[in-house]
Parts: structure tokens; C-alpha cells; sequence
């Protein structure tokens, strides 16, 4: 993957068996951006200001204006950090958290962010900026450039805000594959990130856990290591790639996956990211990739809500089109 070297190398990403295709880069100012997003496509905006007043979010500053207040931290065993709903966890489904979630103070998580070694548990702190934070970062988050981001919210008709959240990771940390039902600014502050996504109609070949698994909406591939098995697919899938780093901010559009993994051997990462609810929803045919996820969302959240039991919904669906409509 071509890259212009800017403070990071290709050694510095882990290793995936698929080709990508680069997301455009394109500065803020070129008319290409809103091209691209209003057509539901990634691209990374170069020289925004949107979080600008963050730039100088670095671990010092953060210990000393982030309040003292507990944070939310994620603790993981491994460099995967897979998102999972607790509300969706059943007593008795054997289902084994993949991480931990603890509260932490910052200059806690600080100190062992910097004593941390290869092999030990990794810390991911996941917070949503809300006025628990320092005045000091609330005067930095009011000087984000609003205007840029509400004048994208409205020139491509997004609902309200609904989060921004502040991600501090430690290099090597990834966040494995997954989709949100939300638009996403996400303004790259300190370190290096690679972003790979893919398109919604990708679907097929990324495998989502079903809706009631606590792991909705994440892919079951393990892209460290595939299993072309049980998901043969995946090697079909067409991917998009980037490295987002300070000051960069990469529009993540709706129902697009995203694998986002903090550079090896890099510095520890901080971004912030503007969460926005989907526009009105305009149904015009064909239906699009998303608007085909969400009807296959509603259909499975329905079925189970009539049979009750998840092992009655594949029956019922193998009953319905084997034979009728293959
Ligand atoms: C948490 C973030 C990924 C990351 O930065 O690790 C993400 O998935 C999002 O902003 O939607
Ligand atoms: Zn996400």
C-alpha cells in the first residue's frame, strides 16, 4: 500500500490476507469530500480544524486537566478489543467477555499506560466526553470547529449528535471488525491509525454475529487469523484502507465496517470521535447495501421476537427459502 511516509512504516501494520484499495485523501476544501459523503463513501479530510484545539491532548496534559472523575477503560488479554452488549448477555449462553470493563482514574490508567510491556494485559480507555471531564477540556472540546461538523451534518441531512467519544489506546491496540448504525467524524489526535472498511453490501462476506448475540453488529472473522471454513466468503471481500494520523479526521459513513488497529511499535493513540444519528430514511429501488442490512436486521429482531428461541430462527428461514426460493 502505497503511503506517504508521515512518521509511520508498513512494518508498523499487522498482517492481513486481503488487498485494499486506498480511501481518497483530499483536503478540506475540495468539493470532492461532499461528492464522496453524500454518496455514502469514506474519505479522509485533510487540514480541518475540527479538533484542533485537542492537538495538544497529550498524556501530560490530559493527566492534568482530565478532572478526577473515573473513566471508562477496557482490559484486554489480547490486542483485540470487540465491542460486546451486556444488555444482550443471557445467563447460561456461555457466552465468555472478550474483555474486561473497569473505572479507572486517570492518572491510574496513565501509569500503567507507560509501565505497560509486550505480553501483559492491554488498557483501551473508551470514554464519552460528557462534563465529568476538566474545565479545562471542556473549553478545548467548545473549541472544536462546530462549524465543521454541524455544516456536514446538515449539508448531508444527518440527525443530532448523539456522542463524542474519546479513545486513548495503546499502540497495537485494534478494534476488530464491525459496523454502527450511526454516522462517524472521526478526528484522529495523537499516534496513528489504520483503518480498513468495507461497504455494507459486504455483508456475505464479513459474517456479523446475529442480532440478539451480544456481539451484534461485529464480524466473526478473526482477521489475525480467518477461517476460510466457516466463513469462505471473506476472501472475496473488497476492502478500503487508510492511516489517519494527527489532525486527520476520516468520515466512517454509516453501516460501513471498520477493522481500526493503533500502529505496532507506535506511540500510544488518542482520537474523538462525532457519533451522529442516520438522515431521513428515502427508500428508492434498488435498495442500497445499508438499507439491505437494516431490512435483515428488523427481519431477525421479528422473528425472534415471534419464536422466541434463536435456534428456532435458522429452521424457520431454512424451511422457508431451500427448495422455494434456491
Ligand atoms: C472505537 C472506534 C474504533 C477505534 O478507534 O478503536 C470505532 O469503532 C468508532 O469510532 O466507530
Ligand atoms: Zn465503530
Amino acid at each position: 500500500m502505497a503511503m506517504d511516509n508521515k512518521g509511520w512504516n508498513a512494518s508498523q501494520l499487522r498482517n492481513c490476507d486481503l488487498q485494499f484499495d486506498e480511501i481518497p485523501r483530499l483536503h478540506h476544501n475540495d468539493p470532492k469530500v461532499d461528492e464522496l459523503m453524500s454518496e455514502n463513501k469514506p474519505v479522509v479530510v485533510l487540514g480541518s480544524n475540527l479538533a484542533k484545539s485537542a492537538e495538544k491532548w497529550d498524556l501530560d496534559y490530559l493527566e492534568r486537566h482530565m478532572g478526577e472523575s473515573d473513566f471508562t477503560v477496557f482490559q484486554s488479554k489480547s490486542h483485540k478489543f470487540k465491542y460486546y452488549d451486556d444488555k444482550k448477555v443471557t445467563s447460561g449462553d456461555g457466552f465468555v467477555p472478550p474483555t474486561k470493563k473497569l473505572d479507572m482514574k486517570l492518572p491510574e490508567f496513565i501509569k500503567r499506560l507507560r509501565a505497560w510491556k509486550k505480553g501483559e494485559d492491554r488498557l483501551y480507555l473508551q470514554q464519552g466526553l460528557n462534563n465529568t471531564v476538566g474545565p479545562a477540556i471542556v473549553h478545548d472540546f467548545l473549541n472544536f470547529d462546530w462549524n465543521f461538523c454541524t455544516g456536514k451534518q446538515s449539508k448531508h441531512n444527518w440527525g443530532s449528535l448523539t456522542s463524542n467519544l474519546m479513545l486513548i489506546g495503546m499502540e497495537g491496540n485494534v478494534t476488530p471488525c464491525h459496523y454502527d448504525e450511526q454516522e462517524n467524524l472521526f478526528a484522529q489526535v495523537h499516534g496513528f491509525k489504520r483503518c480498513i472498511l468495507f461497504p455494507p453490501d459486504q455483508f456475505e462476506c464479513l459474517y456479523p454475529h446475529p442480532v440478539h448475540h451480544p456481539h451484534d453488529r461485529q464480524s466473526m472473522v478473526d482477521f489475525d487469523r480467518p477461517d476460510y471454513n466457516k466463513f469462505p466468503k471473506f476472501r472475496q471481500a473488497k476492502g478500503f484502507e487508510t492511516v489517519v494520523g494527527p489532525g486527520e479526521v476520516l468520515y466512517i459513513p454509516m453501516y460501513w465496517w471498520h477493522h481500526v488497529e493503533s500502529l505496532m511499535q507506535g506511540s500510544y493513540t488518542v482520537s474523538v470521535n462525532f457519533w451522529y444519528k442516520g438522515g431521513p430514511v428515502s427508500v428508492s429501488y434498488p435498495l442500497k447495501g445499508h438499507q439491505k442490512v437494516a431490512v435483515m436486521r428488523n427481519v431477525e429482531k421479528m422473528l425472534l421476537d415471534v419464536l422466541q428461541d434463536p435456534k428456532e430462527i435458522p429452521v424457520l428461514l431454512r424451511a422457508m427459502v431451500l427448495g422455494r426460493y434456491t
